[in-house]
């Protein structure tokens, strides 16, 4: 039999080079343009990287052996992962391995900040005495405004709680009980941003927090804030806090990331001391590099083995066999769970899962992990997946109640219904599979309806009455926005309706509150499932 082929295209600790010999011959190519991958990729069985490698569908194309592509750290935005689902290429990560390499640095950052221990050590080094040049603040009974609280926002708020510092935290995701657990009081972003006078993001960069950092935000900001990026690039608008601390409008920032590394030439480079910039180091120590090494290579050498993988962020740990034949009601499960998340939106405090017809006499763990994964996919993007799903949900205190109604056999395969508590209040949604294994969905709040998931959808809530169609319809034209579809439920005519639309661009920001103000409509949602 021949030898599995590996290839490691980042800097990997040797420790899991070391891992991957055991199983496989390992070539170690750094730095290699997107058309050296492409050329060399399908020689491979694996693919190891960092966050240097650029992963995109035509790598992922071109890599016709490839079974797994292992990410050696968190942030899978490197990857086309819905290029390697469609090819069914696992791809796994390390969803901890650096959470405490990160945490620290973002401490680091806002100590070097207050204290401008950067240019004090370049000037010593100068030959220079400059003691009254470097004044700098102290953070004990300071308040730090931690934006995101997972995993790494919680460490750096425990460790700056011990250091004296007052926590206002904002996460829209995350209960008042975890916050308190954590000695956080939990607060809106705006408040965090006008009381602050420390602010670190820990989040995800998503189409919520792209550019959260803005003029407009840094305005509400105090002139003495100070302001710390470890999470990811695209998060602060780079160019208006460069212009915010060069005005005085806030005392300074320290950031890791950017919106394109390396950064090359930016107004940032051109900052005196209230200014500290890293080359995402986040994750850059020796403990957290062995930890994501050791972690990722298991993976790789386990799928090469045949075995499943423990972080897999596009498809479960579970025998091939069995994922075959559930891989339809997975994703079936998981749309279903994205959807209520998005209609109950925010902080949710239950999910109800009724497993029906066929489905009710199945292994139901499975699905349940399914939907919970698409229930926080909002809150945790690539960081959520089939392992730690169930963990994070107890985490963030979502109860999980399970019923099953073998007697309901409208859909021959079965269908689930999930109903969800929010801040948006009380949603439901349920689906089926059709016969050649498409998804639909076949209920909405009690409502009866038969249309696809889409990739931009518009729900309505409102009085089935004449005009309200034609009155939607020229609001989302005069914005550009194309409707591929529209389906109206209801029970009873001219009683309450839904009314879903398939929409083939993204609704502007907006223009939800204009749909609201059409007579005759009580409520509306958006759902964006990817
Ligand atoms: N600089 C580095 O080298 C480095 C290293 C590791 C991780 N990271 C980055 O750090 C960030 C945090 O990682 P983590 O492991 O703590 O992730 P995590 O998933 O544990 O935590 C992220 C938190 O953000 C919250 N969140 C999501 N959307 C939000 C929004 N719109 N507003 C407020 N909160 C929101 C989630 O509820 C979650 O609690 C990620 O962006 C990750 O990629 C950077
Ligand atoms: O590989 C790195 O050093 C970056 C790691 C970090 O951004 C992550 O997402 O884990």
């Amino acid at each position: 039999m021949t030898m599995a082929k590996v290839l490691v295209s980042d800097p990997i600790d040797q420790v899991g080079i070391d891992i991957l010999s055991q199983v496989a011959q390992v070539d170690v190519k750094t730095g290699l343009p997107v058309e050296e991958l492409v050329k060399i990729i399908g020689e491979y069985d694996a693919l190891m990287l960092r966050s240097g490698t650029k992963v995109t569908q035509e790598v992922i194309e071109a890599g016709t052996h490839l079974k797994i592509i292992g990410r050696a750290g968190v942030g899978v935005d490197n990857i086309d992962v819905p290029a390697a689902t469609r090819q069914g290429i696992v791809v796994v990560n390390s969803p901890e391995g650096n959470t405490i390499a990160a945490a620290e640095h973002a401490l680091a950052m806002m100590l070097s900040l207050s204290r401008q221990i950067p240019d004090a050590n370049q000037s010593v080094k100068a030959g220079k005495w400059e003691r009254k040049r470097f004044v700098g603040a102290e953070v004990y009974k300071k308040t730090l405004g931690v934006v995101g609280l997972g995993k790494i926002g919680a460490h750096v708020a425990t460790v700056a709680r011990a250091m004296g510092m007052k926590i206002l935290a904002y996460d829209p995701f995350i209960s008042t009980e975890r916050a308190e657990q954590l000695g956080c009081r939990l607060v809106d972003l705006d408040l965090l941003f006008r009381e602050a006078d420390y602010i670190t993001l820990h989040v995800p960069k998503t189409p919520e927090t792209a550019n959260l950092i803005n003029s407009e935000t840094l305005a509400k900001m105090k002139p003495t804030v100070r302001i710390v990026n470890c999470a990811r690039g695209g998060i602060i608008d780079e160019a208006a806090i460069a212009e915010a601390v060069k005005a005085g409008k806030i005392a300074g920032a320290a950031l890791d990331v950017f919106a394109n590394e390396p950064l090359g030439e930016s107004p940032l480079t051109e900052l005196g001391t209230n200014v500290v910039l890293t080359p995402h180091l986040g994750a850059s120590t020796a403990e957290a590099q062995v930890n994501v090494a050791i972690d990722v290579a298991e993976q790789i050498r386990d799928v090469l083995l045949g075995l499943p993988a423990r972080s897999a962020v596009n498809i479960p740990g579970l025998n091939p066999d069995v994922m075959e034949k559930l891989r339809p009601y997975l994703q079936l499960a998981e749309t279903l769970g994205n959807m209520v998340g998005q209609l109950a939106g925010g902080r949710i405090e239950q999910l109800n899962i009724s497993l029906q017809g066929e489905l009710a006499t199945k292994d139901s763990q499975p699905l349940i992990v399914g939907a919970l994964k698409g229930l926080l996919s909002q809150a945790l993007r690539e960081r959520v997946n089939y392992v730690n799903a169930s963990i994070e949900a107890k985490e963030r205190g979502i109860r999980v109640i399970e019923t099953r109604d073998s007697s309901v056999k409208d859909y021959s395969g079965g269908s689930i219904h999930l109903e969800a508590q929010g801040s948006n209040g009380k949603h439901s949604v349920t689906g089926a599979l059709l016969g050649d294994g498409e998804i639909r969905i076949t209920d909405l709040d009690e409502f009866p309806i038969n249309v696809p998931p889409s990739g931009y959808m518009l729900f309505t809530l409102h009085q089935d009455m004449p005009g309200i169609i034609g009155k939607i319809g020229s609001l989302l034209g005069s914005y550009n926005v194309n409707i591929a579809s529209m389906q109206v439920g209801r029970k009873i005519v001219r009683g309450d309706a839904v009314m879903v639309l398939s929409l083939d661009d993204p609704l502007p920001e907006g223009i939800l509150g204009e749909v609201i103000k059409i007579a005759g409509i009580t409520d509306a949602y958006t759902v964006k499932l990817s």
